[in-house]
């Protein structure tokens, strides 16, 4: 240790040339990523403002007890709730502090999905009273949907909700063990409310799923009311990770509440046992999902951007072989075969930047059409929404994972930062919607739009290609040597192609078919590939739309053009059979794209780390000795090693127990030989 000490490298930049050799305006790359000017403002001081405060530090997480975790974590949510109060921080800022935190808990659900879900499904007056206590956390609350026997499933769930006009009351009940509520992100040990998906019963009529809300624990002393039972579901996947959340399992015995508690904007039970719906069409009941989701595709960006930001700086430290003749040895950013798996990942962090931006944009678009009662395009936000959700979190998933193999062995150290953050992004794949689930909702959607064009209907927003089906399905690519690719024309026409061309198979044989469900369950994987290439060319031309705008700041559209190129070039050759077998592409064609993709990783090696340095996440958000600022990685790895508990003692705990008798051969006893 002390060697490292007396080296004095406080102030090294280890990747000071990588920085200078950048091609580009980097901080005008930090602000565009960023959102604007105002948003980089923001961020910046909020990102600040947690990196300086002690108990925001997450060094431990993954050393320390699920129990300490969980503890820590309210000490922290409560420590942001004050700060929000003192210094009374706007809604903008208090989400970008929650993000930086960088720790799951209860707010947010409550604010996420609780709030959200009151917004959009109680009416004027049950806002009223709800949320003016939900606003201040008088009250906290969670979303409790999925089930132990039911969660892709909404409409199976069990719990009933059965009207007593009696008591003007419903009666909450778990009737079968599969009926307990299981998963709710909050409710296992901080809801005193949950918002409970249940059967709505009245009159002997079975109405299907509704929303009511349940106090939970008492106000007073937090104990659970009579005729409930919570607690949390245990330990997931990981160490720190989803940990720090209490996911919780709740059972109703015959519990009474009023029937003012179910949310009636969207339908309602009279004082007499009648149920009425409004006219509004009844998926607005799954209104908080499609708002998680589309906050979920903008925050893909974020976790892709951090692991890729750590593999790119690592790579670019990191020396393996080649040091001969007194040359330093070669840097493992300049392998191609690392370069073949890291520059399409970090082109994919801005893609899915690009296209977490467009999602906040169609999400404002439709909340304002759905407020003048406009609800046309709602099945085109569902797909894009699930969809989207889908595809980027499964990629970001694999490519955390890839970036910590990219970093070598080092990268499974909890110092890279990497396995933490994959154990804490992973579930994105199975919450708001398992990943296949969701394609197989854009697959729908694709038929029917189908159907609708083939009687004439024009398709809109992202399904507008689908009108220009009679030429997608019939047209030649004439690309005829690497550079053609770099037409955007050239690109876009070919993932609508694509597109089309597998929607278009999948439509014809389920039509075909005698029956059309039996015929999408046998072509369903089919149809979830059909779904994703949708998916992956909405990425592709809202990159696309965006790469051929002016931007302020030198280099900063020509370093956009590269990556966008290199996302849709990288898409294309990892899926080349979808592209060869749909006759849209021919193998001479497939092999122009993988030359081109190949040049365009040349143009990405000298601004990498500049390009990564744009996403401006702080050291302390990254949480990594990898993927440090300024590259010091050995000192922190080593460092870090001495800090670890079983380090505290140069003899281990242990020793005289269990190290010595082997040692010295006494669990043998003394004359006994091996
Ligand atoms: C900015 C915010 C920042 C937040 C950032 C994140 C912070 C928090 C991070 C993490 C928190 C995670 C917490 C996790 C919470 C959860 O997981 S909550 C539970 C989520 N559960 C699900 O997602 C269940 C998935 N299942 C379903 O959605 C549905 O049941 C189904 C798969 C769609 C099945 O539907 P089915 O066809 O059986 O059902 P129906 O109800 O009959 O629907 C048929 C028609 O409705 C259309 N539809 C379906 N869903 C929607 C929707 N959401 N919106 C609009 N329309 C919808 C469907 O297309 C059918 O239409 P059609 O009849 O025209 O064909
Ligand atoms: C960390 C975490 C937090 C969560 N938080 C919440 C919360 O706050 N509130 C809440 O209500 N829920 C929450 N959930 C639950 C979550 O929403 C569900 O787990 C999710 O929707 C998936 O449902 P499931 O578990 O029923 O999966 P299943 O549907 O049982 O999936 C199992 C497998 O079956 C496949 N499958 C199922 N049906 C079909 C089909 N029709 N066709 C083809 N394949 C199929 C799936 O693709 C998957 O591979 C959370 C879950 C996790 C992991």
């Amino acid at each position: 240790m002390e060697g490292i000490e007396e080296r004095g490298v406080k102030e090294v930049d280890y990747l000071a040339e990588e920085r200078a050799g950048a091609q580009f305006h980097v901080h005008s790359m930090k602000i565009f990523l960023a959102g604007g000017q105002h948003e980089y403002e923001v961020s910046t001081r909020i990102a600040n403002l947690v990196a300086n405060d002690p108990v925001f530090a997450k060094e431990d997480r993954a050393r320390i007890s699920r129990k300490e975790l969980y503890k820590n974590s309210l000490k922290k949510a409560g420590h942001a709730w004050k700060i929000i109060l003192e210094k009374g921080l706007t809604e903008e800022e208090s989400m970008r502090m929650r993000a930086f935190i960088d720790e799951p808990n209860y707010t947010d659900l409550h604010w996420g999905m609780f709030i959200t879900a009151l917004k959009g499904q109680a009416t004027e007056e049950q806002q009223h009273k709800w949320l003016r206590q939900a606003y201040k956390l008088a009250i906290i609350g969670c979303y409790a949907q999925t089930e132990l026997g039911h969660g892709s499933n909404v409409q199976g769930l069990e719990t009933t909700a059965t009207f007593d006009p009696s008591t003007d009351e419903f009666v909450l009940n778990s009737p079968t063990l599969t009926s307990t509520k299981w998963w709710p992100g909050g409710l296992g040990k901080a809801s005193t409310h949950a918002l409970v998906y249940a059967r709505l019963i009245t009159d002997s009529q079975d109405y299907g799923v509704h929303a009511f809300i349940a106090q939970i624990r008492s106000l007073d002393d937090h104990i659970p009311l009579p005729n409930v039972t919570v607690g949390d579901i245990g330990v997931k996947f990981g160490n720190g990770g989803y940990n720090s959340m209490d996911n919780g399992l709740l059972r109703f015995d015959h519990v009474r509440i009023p029937r003012e508690n179910m949310l009636m904007k969207l339908a309602r039970v009279t004082e007499q046992g009648k149920y009425e719906r409004s006219n509004k069409p009844r998926q607005l009941g799954y209104g908080a999902m499609v708002y998680i989701r589309q906050g979920i595709v903008a925050e893909a960006s974020v976790y892709l951007s951090r692991a890729v930001t750590i593999a790119v700086r690592y790579s670019a430290v990191r020396r393996q072989f080649g040091g001969k003749d007194d040359k330093a040895e070669v840097q493992v950013i300049d392998y191609r075969t690392q370069q073949h798996r890291l520059f399409p990942l970090l082109a994919t962090a801005y893609a899915y930047r690009i296209v977490g931006f467009w999602m906040k944009w169609l999400y404002a678009d439709v909340t304002e059409r759905l407020n003048n009662n406009d609800f046309s395009n709602l099945p085109e936000v569902h797909a894009c929404t699930a969809g989207l959700k889908s595809i980027t979190t499964s990629v970001t998933a694999d490519g955390i994972e890839q970036c910590r193999k990219l970093c070598g062995g080092h990268g499974y150290l909890c110092a890279s930062g990497l396995p933490e953050l994959y154990a804490a992004y992973v579930p994105a794949c199975t919450y708001e919607g398992d990943n296949t689930i969701l394609l197989l909702q854009v697959a729908r959607f694709l038929l029917k739009t189908l159907t609708q064009v083939a009687s004439g209907t024009k398709p809109v927003g992202t399904a507008a290609y689908l009108g220009n089906v009679q030429h997608l399905t019939s047209v030649n690519c004439e690309v005829s040597q690497g550079k053609d690719w770099l037409n955007p024309s050239v690109l876009l026409e070919a993932f609508e192609a694509r597109s089309a061309r597998m929607a278009v198979a999948c439509a014809m044989h389920v039509a075909e078919a005698p029956d059309s469900e039996l015929a999408f369950e046998e072509l369903s994987p089919e149809l979830v590939e059909a779904a994703r290439a949708h998916c992956q060319l909405i990425v592709v031309s809202k990159f696309i739309e965006q790469a051929q705008k002016d931007l302020p700041g030198e280099g900063v559209k020509q370093q956009l053009e590269v990556l966008c190129n290199l996302y849709a070039l990288s898409l294309l050759t990892t899926h080349s059979s979808d592209f060869l077998a749909t006759g849209y592409l021919t193998g001479t064609q497939v092999s122009h794209a993988k030359d081109q993709q190949k040049a365009l990783f040349s143009c990405v090696r000298p601004n990498a780390v500049a390009l990564v340095d744009a996403f401006d996440h702080t050291d302390h958000y990254l949480g990594s000795a990898l993927g440090r600022y300024d590259g010091d990685v050995y000192t922190h790895l080593y460092k870090g090693a001495w800090k670890d508990p079983l380090n505290e003692s140069v003899v281990t705990e242990g020793y005289h127990e269990y190290l010595r008798p082997v040692l010295t051969q006494q669990l043998w006893g003394p004359t006994s030989k091996l």
